[in-house]
């Protein structure tokens, strides 16, 4: 390798292990512009994509098109447990698992305080010092514990304007010693609100287990009680030229359901009709939930694994807590036998949880690339 290499090929490294660290931490240095590591290609970028010609950009917002997602009460699901197949809840839920592959959800006996605490306790996560936060730094997407930056920090070749913390929070050991223990409350909030949110899924889950028609929900349900859980808080600085890049890009998530729940800064959007949606929160404590890869393939194909992404904007900062949902690590996720006939054919391969961490180690993770791995392509999409 000539000198001139070398020295580029360095200057590459030491750049990239600058942002490495973060745009948290960038927006400590004063960052004025966005640097090119951020900068996504035209066709990529917020306004840019909608075919409609809709500006899409942050400070469009009047012009911007925004979605109210279809709200499911469940303090109706509830009321109506032994009359079921009759419930209007649950014919709700099928539509709009269909139709959009997201819903939000009201009275869903998540407390508010829950809510708000782990909102908390995520901004002060992020205000910590760099050195304090670098203890759970780690680019190895197997870590139970992350804290890292962008989607994917080993592959992408931009960067999205995001920092996160991963905690892995089911199965969960007895001792939690690998969590950060600063701030000092942040075990216990974090532990409440993965077990908040977990109860929430498997009464969402029995739910469309019986919308899909399956006739004996216990077995399933029980493997859902073993199954995974990633609890993951995103952060958002605000962005100094927010329409030359994105929080997060397109994107579908892997596990069966992803609850997320949103500070109060809008930034969410899906992608409906061609068109990139803002998604409106139905009220300060509603929860997004939208469908994952391994419900579509469960599905065979019925329930729509969403692509979205995530804008950001120059006033505020904003925070977003995603939990993931699916079956235990191991467990093959296969369409489900009913769901299967000679009118709809088999439409995606089996799939496990290791075979999507051995995608995302290998692939810069782009739009719904690991479902289209599991696509069987002699079936119509
Ligand atoms: O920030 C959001 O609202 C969504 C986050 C998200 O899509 C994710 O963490 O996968
Ligand atoms: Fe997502």
């Amino acid at each position: 390798m000539d000198q001139f290499v070398m020295e580029n090929k360095r200057e590459e490294e030491s750049l990239d292990s600058k942002y490495m660290k973060g745009v948290r931490h960038l927006c400590d240095s004063g960052v004025t512009r966005l640097p090119t590591k951020y900068i996504l290609p035209v066709p990529d970028r917020p306004a840019s994509t909608s075919p409609k010609g809709w500006a899409n950009s942050p400070r469009d917002d009047q012009r911007k098109p925004s979605l109210h997602l279809p709200i499911i009460d469940l303090s109706e699901l509830r009321q109506d447990s032994n009359r079921r197949s009759n419930n209007h809840v649950l014919r709700s839920l099928a539509e709009a698992c269909e139709e959009h592959g997201f819903f939000q959800v009201v009275n869903h006996g998540v407390p508010a305080e829950v809510l708000r605490s782990m909102v908390d306790v995520s901004r002060r996560f992020f205000e910590l010092p760099f050195e304090e936060r670098a203890r759970h730094m780690s680019s190895d997407i197997f870590a139970p514990v992350r804290c890292g930056t962008s989607l994917n920090q080993r592959t992408d070749r931009v960067f999205c304007w995001r920092d996160f913390l991963k905690l892995s929070c089911h199965p969960l050991p007895r001792t939690l010693p690998h969590w950060p223990s600063s701030p000092p409350d942040l075990r216990q909030v974090a532990v409440s609100y993965a077990q908040q949110t977990r109860s929430l899924f498997l009464v969402l889950m029995g739910a469309i287990l019986e919308t899909l028609g399956v006739e004996d929900c216990k077995p399933m349900m029980e493997e859902f009680q073993e199954g995974t859980q990633m609890v993951v808080m995103n952060f958002f600085p605000a962005c100094p030229e927010p329409d030359l890049t994105l929080g997060m890009p397109p994107h579908s998530d892997y596990g069966f359901l992803t609850l997320v729940f949103q500070d109060g800064v809008r930034g969410l959007q899906i992608q409906h009709r061609g068109d990139w949606v803002t998604v409106e929160p139905a009220t300060a404590d509603s929860i997004v939930v939208n469908v994952g890869d391994h419900l579509e393939i469960f599905s065979n194909g019925k329930y729509k694994s969403a692509l979205h992404r995530v804008v950001v904007n120059s006033a505020k900062p904003r925070i977003s807590l995603a939990s993931f949902h699916s079956l235990p690590a191991a467990t093959v996720v296969s369409p489900a036998p009913h769901l299967v006939d000679a009118h709809n054919p088999r439409r995606y391969l089996d799939t496990d949880f290791a075979a999507f961490l051995a995608h995302l180690s290998s692939n810069e993770t782009k739009g719904k690339s690991f479902l289209d791995s599991r696509k069987l392509h002699a079936c119509p999409s």
